[in-house]
């Protein structure tokens, strides 16, 4: 008889196409067998029963600021990947910047790539920056590994890290067509946004409102459009982030009805969280583009429904607390969100429970098609020979979420307090379990 490393028996198998019963035999950190409707005839090393509990792909998080090397004061790869073990993602994409030294060129990407083979308990993959400096390290960083590259067109609020003005852009996705990468790209019109918030401040008018009408929708759509045009005249991939309006999302679904080769990311926070959150709890929901009202929002759940969005994706852009505390002037301190942590408990409570979004479209938002459009072959469903990353899930409980829950450097997040249906039991990477007991195990 057969002996496997692990056998997970008798959970509810999610992909994104279907729901099984079913056994999973893991070894060497590959799933070798998934057997349906009978018991898996094997031995094992060790067994987990997940009666009652449903088996999803570990999630995908291809976007995240973990901020290691140079700012881990911020975060750093443990806690980051700890927080993300919990949250049953088994795989992050770190954006190029908040750390420094940024990743623009090859040395910089070893130096990240090294911290993170030494600390993150989950898979990592890495993000390289297009700044106007660097069109020449481009070909070197996409040859050392990098997943695609991430441009800023509006200031990153990170000195080391510019934004790009349109010859850099136009410059940039020529050689990153070339390369056959892709570019991810910050939308947000500089004008704009520049210009509304010197006035804004100019006449006093500082409360969360204003903040969010120094960043409104047209902004995020004039830049989408613009960036849009580059990628026809260049062929270049292109992935538009964070988008925070089904407006925006229309912008880049007329595009691909075009042909253009063109996706796009939303966040939890934009299915989650409004302007009046803003309000009540300051700078922890501050974040660029901000978070609008509650119209938007459902249509941003509609378009979800609707296939219109490629992946969810949590930009966790974490800051010490006291960068996040905002007294009276929305226009100071940090613009990101800590939440990695919590993106499947969204994408389920909100989503899954509340606007009976299927399981299958969850799976296929946050691991399938990531996978897929970033070449994980290996990665994003639960299938014979595919990586045994996998996150457990009792769909049955509930439970507050504490501050203490945060695996985060700074426990702090705008969803501390929200009740969440759905509770992560334990993850696994590469066949280890790297969280179990509401605990992250040690590297
Ligand atoms: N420098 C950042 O981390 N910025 C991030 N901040 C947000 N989204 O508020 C981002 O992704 O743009
Ligand atoms: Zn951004
Ligand atoms: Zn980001």
């Amino acid at each position: 008889m057969v002996n496997y490393d692990l056998i997970i028996k008798d959970g509810t198998i999610v992909t994104a196409d279907s729901i099984i019963q079913g056994d999973i035999a893991i070894k060497d950190g590959k799933i070798i067998e998934v057997s349906v409707g009978k018991s898996l005839e094997a031995t094992a090393d060790k067994e987990i029963n997940a009666e009652g509990l449903h088996i999803l792909p570990g999630l995908i998080d291809t976007h995240v600021h973990f901020n290691e090397p140079g700012r881990t004061e911020w975060e750093g790869l443990e806690t980051g990947s700890r927080s993300l073990a919990a949250g049953g993602v088994t795989t992050f994409f770190d954006m190029p910047l908040n750390s420094t030294p940024p990743t623009i060129n090859k040395v910089n990407l070893a130096l990240k790539s090294s911290a993170a083979d030494e600390k993150s308990i989950v898979n990592p993959q890495f993000w390289g920056g297009l700044v106007p400096e660097n069109i020449d390290d481009l070909k070197d960083l996409h040859e050392n590994g990098v997943i695609g590259f991430k441009a800023f067109m509006s200031p990153s609020g990170i000195a080391d890290f510019n934004n790009v003005d349109d010859e850099t852009i136009y410059k940039g996705m020529k050689e990153i067509a070339s390369l056959g990468s892709l570019l991810a790209v910050h939308a947000e019109s500089t004008v704009i946004t520049d210009q509304l918030a010197q006035e804004k401040q100019r006449q006093g008018k500082t409360t969360a409102r204003d903040y969010v009408e120094s960043r409104p929708i047209i902004s995020e759509i004039e830049a989408v459009r613009r960036v849009i045009s580059y990628a026809e005249a260049t062929g270049c991939k292109l992935h538009i982030v964070h988008a925070s309006s089904r407006k925006v999302v229309q912008v880049i679904n007329d595009a691909k009805q075009r042909g253009v080769n063109v996706t796009v990311e939303t966040c939890p926070h934009y299915l989650s969280l409004t302007v009046k959150d803003l309000k009540e709890k300051g700078g922890l929901a501050k974040c660029a583009p901000p978070l609008r009202d509650q119209e938007e929002v459902e249509d941003l759940w509609a378009a979800v429904a609707n296939g219109e969005i490629n992946v969810i994706a949590s930009d966790h852009s974490p800051a010490p607390t006291s960068m996040k505390t905002i007294t009276d002037n929305y226009f100071e301190g940090w613009g990101g969100i800590s939440g990695a942590q919590s993106t499947l408990n969204i994408m389920l409570t909100e989503g899954y429970f509340k606007r009976n979004l299927p399981l299958e479209k969850i799976v296929a938002l946050t691991a399938t098609n990531p996978a897929k459009l970033f070449g994980l072959s290996t990665k994003g469903t639960i299938a014979v020979g595919y990586d045994a990353d996998l996150a457990l899930v009792n769909l049955n409980e509930s439970f507050e979420l504490k501050k203490e829950d945060l695996f985060y450097r700074h426990q702090h997040s705008p969803y501390v307090g929200m009740t969440f249906k759905g509770k992560v039991k334990t993850t696994i990477v590469g066949g280890q379990v790297v969280f179990e007991n509401g605990q992250p195990i040690e590297k």
